[in-house]
C-alpha cells in the first residue's frame, strides 16, 4: 500500500488575472479551488492512475472539510487526522503575465495530534511506500520528518521525501528510497545556483552521497535527471506540450515515478512516468488524469532516453 503524508493540505485557489496590476482592485477571468498540499496531489494522480493508496494528513475546520469532500469525490481514500482549532490554509496561485504563489502558514499541530498520527503509522507493513510531501507549518520542528523515519526505521519501506532546505538535508541520512528536489531546491542544499545538465546531475550524486537511494531532479520545461541506486544517471527533456498550469508538476511527477517503479521495478520507466505525469498536469487545467499521462508515455517510449 502507499501512503502519503501531508502535514499541511491546502485548498489552491488558482486565479487567472490577465494585466493583474498591484495596489488596485483586479477582477479575475478564471477562478478554481482545488484539493492540494504536494502528498494530496501525489494521491489525486496515483489514484488518477488506478494506484491505489491512502492520504494521510492534518485538516482543519471548514476549508479542511472542504480538503477532505474534494477527494472523496475524486475517489480518493483519505485518512485524515482533524485539529481541534484553525482552519486549513488556503493557498493562492495567481496566473498573470508571471506566476505568483501566496502560500498560508496553515493551523498549529498539538502533540496530542502527532501522537495520533504516530499510532497511525504503525499500521505500515513491510513493502509498503510512504510519501513524505511538502511544508510543515510552523511550530514543528525541521527534524519531524527524520522522526517518522527514525520511528519506522527496520521496517522494510520505501520513503520518499519531497521537501526542501533542512527539511530534505536533514532526511539524508536515514536513507529515503527517493528524494526530487526541482533543481533550484538542489542548488539551495549547496548554496548554489545550478546550471547545465553536468552540474546538475554531479549535485545529484552528492545528494545521493549524502545517502538518498535515487534523486529525481525536475527541471520543469527542461525535463529531468534521475540518478538511480544502481549508479546510472540518465537525463531527458520534458514532453513538448502546451502549458495551461503548472502547480503540482512536481507532485504529479513523484506519482508517475512511483506507479512506474512499482510496475517491474525499472528506473527508466519510472523515469518516464514521472515526466509524463509531471508535463501532463502541466498541459491540463487540473492534475493530469490517467488517459492524459498514457497518451504522453506512448509518444515519449518511442525515443530513447539519454544515459549520462
Ligand atoms: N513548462 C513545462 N513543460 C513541460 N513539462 C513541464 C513543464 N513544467 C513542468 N513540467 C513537467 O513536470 C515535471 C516537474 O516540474 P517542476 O520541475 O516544475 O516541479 P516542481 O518545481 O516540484 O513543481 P511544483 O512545486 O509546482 O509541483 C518536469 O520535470 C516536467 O516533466
Ligand atoms: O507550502 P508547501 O507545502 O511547500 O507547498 C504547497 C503547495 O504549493 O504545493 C502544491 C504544489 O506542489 C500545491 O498544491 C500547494 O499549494
Amino acid at each position: 500500500m502507499i501512503y502519503t503524508m501531508t502535514f499541511n493540505p491546502a485548498l489552491d485557489y488558482i486565479v487567472k488575472v490577465p494585466g493583474y496590476q498591484e495596489g488596485t482592485v483586479n477582477r479575475t477571468a478564471a477562478e478554481k479551488i482545488m484539493a492540494g498540499g504536494k502528498g494530496v496531489n501525489v494521491s489525486v494522480v496515483l489514484q488518477n492512475l488506478g494506484v491505489p493508496n491512502t492520504a494521510l494528513g492534518f485538516i482543519a475546520g471548514f476549508t479542511g472539510g472542504e480538503i477532505e469532500r474534494i477527494l472523496k469525490q475524486l475517489g480518493c481514500h483519505t485518512d485524515f487526522i482533524r485539529l481541534p482549532d484553525g482552519n486549513s490554509r488556503i493557498n493562492v496561485k495567481l496566473k498573470a503575465d508571471k506566476e505568483t504563489e501566496i502560500n498560508g502558514q496553515g493551523p498549529s499541530i498539538p502533540e496530542s495530534a502527532m501522537a495520533v498520527l504516530y499510532q497511525k503509522l504503525q499500521m505500515l507493513k513491510d513493502g509498503d511506500c510512504l510519501v513524505l510531501a511538502g511544508s510543515i507549518p510552523s511550530g514543528l520542528p525541521d527534524s519531524v520528518y527524520c522522526e517518522i523515519m527514525e520511528r519506522l526505521n527496520g521496517r522494510n519501506l520505501n520513503i520518499i521525501v519531497d521537501a526542501e532546505k533542512d527539511l530534505l538535508k536533514n532526511v539524508l541520512s536515514y536513507h529515503p528510497f527517493l528524494v526530487k528536489p526541482n533543481h533550484h531546491e538542489l542548488g539551495a542544499l549547496f548554496g548554489k545556483t545550478l546550471t547545465g545538465i553536468k552540474e546538475i546531475a554531479e549535485h545529484a550524486y552528492l545528494v545521493q552521497e549524502m545517502g538518498a537511494r535515487n534523486v529525481l531532479v525536475s527541471m520543469a520545461g527542461e525535463g529531468g535527471i534521475l540518478v538511480t541506486e544502481e549508479k546510472q544517471a540518465f537525463f531527458s527533456p520534458a514532453p513538448r506540450g502546451k502549458v495551461v498550469n503548472s502547480t503540482g508538476a512536481g507532485d504529479s511527477m513523484v506519482a508517475g515515478f512511483l506507479a512506474g517503479y512499482l510496475d517491474g521495478k525499472n528506473y527508466e520507466k519510472a523515469f518516464r512516468m514521472g515526466l509524463c505525469a509531471g508535463s501532463a498536469s502541466a498541459f491540463s487545467t487540473e492534475l493530469a488524469a490517467g488517459n492524459e499521462i498514457a497518451a504522453l508515455y506512448e509518444t515519449m517510449i518511442k525515443e530513447p532516453i539519454k544515459q549520462i
